[in-house]
């Protein structure tokens, strides 16, 4: 890779949801009236954050390392998918130095559950709680999210060269 000490990457994930049983976000499982209707268990948060990792080291997104039509990944808990994005990051000679999450949710409501979230990915990723922030907003009943009909976030993460 290039000498560079830094590299950027931004990773956006959407998946439709329906009235269910709950739902895993951010590496949690928050029960609640709905389900995220994926391939995998649908955390569109890890998603994002994969795609994010990924980017910054050139490494291609998360649908070309994990195929949809794989049987290996249907219902796959997320956060085995970010554990090996991380190998690919370190393989790449790259630790991450912060990560920053932002879901955009009608529901469910997530704000409790965020210090649980930055705790599952922080260990997954092995940063600090001081490194990895995951923020939450409604699209204030505008549009498909507005209408409950799915649900989206983005990620942002900054790698340093090891
Ligand atoms: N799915 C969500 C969306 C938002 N929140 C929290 O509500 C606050 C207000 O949201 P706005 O749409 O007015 O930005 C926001 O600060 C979030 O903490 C949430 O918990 N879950
Ligand atoms: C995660 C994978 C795993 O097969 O499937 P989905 O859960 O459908 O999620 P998506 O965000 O479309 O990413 C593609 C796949 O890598």
């Amino acid at each position: 890779m290039s000498g560079l000490p830094f590299r950027i990457g931004h990773g956006f994930d959407a998946h439709r949801i329906e009235p269910g049983e709950g739902v895993s976000l951010g590496g949690v499982f928050i029960a609640c009236d709905w389900r995220i209707i994926a391939h995998s268990d649908g955390d569109v948060l890890i998603h994002a954050l994969c795609d994010a990792l990924l980017g910054a080291i050139a490494g291609g997104d998360i649908g070309k390392l994990f195929p949809d039509n794989d049987p290996q990944f249907k219902g796959i808990d997320s956060r085995k998918l970010l554990a090996v994005v991380m190998e690919r990051v370190r393989a790449a000679g790259y630790a991450p130095a912060n990560a920053d999450l932002t879901l955009i949710a009608e529901v469910p409501r997530v704000a409790k559950h965020v210090p649980a979230m930055r705790e599952a990915l922080g260990t997954v990723m092995g940063l600090g709680l001081d490194a990895i922030n995951v923020k939450a907003t409604t699209n204030e009943t505008m549009g498909h999210i507005g209408r409950r009909e799915g649900i989206a976030a983005h990620a942002v993460v900054l790698l340093a060269k090891v």
